[in-house]
């Protein structure tokens, strides 16, 4: 994005502050009147000495006390808007970008990692905020210091004021090539640093599987990789900064010594008083000082520049809705789905994952989808909720082709269980009221004891209240499969999607979840992707999936006398569920 793009997009954000940046101009412009009054306090002192005029001490006292008082508020009132500019920007950008975040399509989510997105919302954000108050306003003080510096200075003796500026056009020069250096830079270092927030969360959130396969250095030498890139990114953002710094200060007092030298020459010669001189020399450093700073303010405000890009570019990313929809919706009414022809592949392939997929379920009725690991079926589900666009074909529920649907009344069909139940950090009431929006303390419970779950929250200390921890670790595998199946339940949508999980639980487990999504599938018309195929025998239909078709499709007996697809898949999982079983007798 072009920088004066970035520039018009954050001025969309600063606008929404303007009473502050109001406030923070007449602080700036105040402070800047303050900073020439000491030079011209400083000159009416020492003139007033020299000349020996004691009786306007009181005076002086006076108005160094109140002038003081009024630094003392300006500085504060000034640091206080900068810093809260900076957090109502951020706050600003970081809920756009939240609720983007949450909007953008599950095509563009596959596409980015969650981490680097992560980073947007925290480090980006940070910057972009510093980058609009603190850094901002000191690149507007600084050139109003400077100007009104120099006109002062040329009041007192503009020969001296000329030889001060000649420090201006090199400060811009070093500006520019510092700033442009920096700017590189510091979209580098954004994307290392993305890298390694997406890297950590893959550490983090996979602690079983690092510590049990003994992955730890492995993981320690790619943290390793990551870590020497930011190093070497920052070392040379250190070297910019530092040359920057180091150019604009050799030059800046340059000026500053020849300017003295020169001054000192004029008092000899009686041209120049002491009192001015000394104003000259607190002058310089109004002049001087910012001359040196803006480069390596420059330079930092391109670096949130680049952050803003970042943030930008996620918030231009394609989107599934414009708005967001209504919290538990849930449609109540439901006759018939009808996938006709559809053809499916995803972005990243060039072999389609559905082909030519047909199948119709009515109101009631269950249809199990069986088949080899990655045959489609997941993908299937994906389809009827949404969360890609069909390439060819069709899906229409209750006549009315999905295409034409809003995303949000179409998602209100269905209640899903997927296979990993993800739990969201919070207490076991909050995440089964995720289910209804607005659910009374009887439902959740209703809901519990129908999914079989309250006893087992009931015998936990604190109940509903329960913390359930990161995307439910403190709770087994089916202590948490039935908290979704609950969430599901008190969801009530006419449409279950049932992705069966393929973690093998414990008999009592097994038969508690089981019964469970019995009461949940009750009444409603069930989808379920089935990988043991004991659990599905009684469904009204089962579709067998192979290499994206459906191969075979109608009722167990039928399938099992057909002897095809169906009856293979079935007999080879018997066989392997009985010769466990005489395994585990034999020991
Ligand atoms: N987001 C994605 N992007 C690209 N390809 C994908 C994506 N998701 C799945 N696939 C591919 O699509 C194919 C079908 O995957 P899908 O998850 O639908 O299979 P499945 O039948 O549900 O498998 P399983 O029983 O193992 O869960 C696989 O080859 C998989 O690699």
């Amino acid at each position: 994005m072009s920088q004066s793009k970035t520039m018009n997009r954050l001025f969309f954000y600063m606008k929404r502050q303007r009473l502050l940046y109001t406030g923070l101009t007449f602080t700036m412009l105040l402070g800047v009147a303050l900073d020439l009054w000491i030079a011209w306090f400083l000159s009416s002192v020492t003139n007033a000495a020299s000349a020996g005029e004691m009786e306007r001490w009181p005076f002086f006292i006076g108005l160094g006390t109140v002038v003081l008082l009024f630094i003392g508020l300006n500085s504060y009132l000034d640091h206080y808007w900068k810093t809260k500019v900076s957090v109502n920007i951020r706050k600003d950008m970081r809920n756009d970008t939240m609720e983007q975040l949450l909007k953008v399509s599950v095509p563009y989510r596959d596409d980015n990692h969650s981490g680097e997105l992560l980073s947007r919302i925290t480090t980006d954000n940070q910057a972009v905020g510093d980058g609009c108050g603190h850094t901002l306003m000191s690149l507007i003080k600084n050139p109003i210091l400077i100007m009104a510096s120099f006109v002062y200075l040329l009041l007192i003796h503009w020969q001296l004021a000329l030889i001060c500026l000649a420090i201006g056009p090199l400060t811009v020069l070093i500006g520019g090539i510092f700033g442009k250096l920096m700017r590189s830079n510091t979209g580098k270092l954004q994307e290392t640093l993305g890298h390694m927030s997406a890297f950590l969360q893959d550490v983090l959130g996979g602690v079983a599987v690092y510590k049990t396969f003994g992955l730890e250095r492995k993981l320690l030498r790619k943290f390793s990789r990551h870590n020497a890139t930011i190093v070497q990114l920052e070392t040379n953002g250190g070297k910019v900064e530092g040359a920057a710094t180091s150019v604009s200060e050799v030059f800046g007092n340059l000026t500053f010594l020849i300017a003295i030298l020169v001054a000192a020459f004029w008092v000899a010669k009686g041209s120049l008083e002491v009192g001015a001189m000394l104003a000259f020399i607190q002058l310089m450093n109004y002049l001087v000082g910012p001359f040196m700073q803006l480069p390596g303010q420059w330079a930092s405000f391109q670096g949130s520049l680049g952050r803003a890009d970042r943030i930008f570019s996620l918030l231009d990313a394609p989107t599934e809705v414009e708005n967001l929809p209504e919290e538990g919706y849930a449609n109540k009414v439901f006759s018939s789905l009808t996938m006709s022809d559809v053809i499916f592949q995803y972005s990243s392939s060039s072999i389609p994952v559905l082909d030519s997929v047909c199948f119709h379920a009515t109101g009631g009725e269950v249809v199990a989808v069986v088949g080899a690991s990655g045959g489609g079926k997941s993908t299937l589900f994906k389809l009827l909720l949404g969360f890609y666009p069909i390439t060819t074909g069709k899906i229409s529920i209750d006549g009315i082709n999905i295409a034409e649907m809003s995303l949000h009344e179409l998602r209100g069909y269905f209640a899903y269980v997927p296979q990993e139940n993800h739990l969201f950090t919070g207490t076991i009431r909050d995440n089964i009221a995720d289910g209804k929006a607005d659910a009374s303390e009887d439902e959740i419970i209703n809901a519990a004891r129908s999914a079989n779950a309250y006893d087992f929250i009931m015998g936990m200390e604190e109940g509903l209240d329960t913390q359930v921890g990161e995307r439910g670790t403190r709770l087994s595998g089916g202590q948490k499969q039935r908290i979704s199946i609950a969430r599901a339940i008190l969801r009530n949508a006419p449409v279950l999607l049932l992705d069966e999980a393929t973690a093998a639980l414990d008999n009592e487990s097994e038969r508690l979840v089981q019964d469970a999504l019995l009461k949940l599938m009750a009444g409603r018309t069930t989808l379920v992707i089935a990988h043991r195929l004991s659990t599905i025998t009684h469904a009204d239909r089962i579709l067998v999936m192979e290499n994206g078709r459906i191969v075979e499709s109608g009722h167990h007996t039928e399938l099992m006398r057909q002897r095809e697809r169906y009856y293979q898949l079935y007999t080879t999982q018997l066989q392997k569920e009985v010769n466990h079983q005489e395994m585990l007798e034999q020991d």
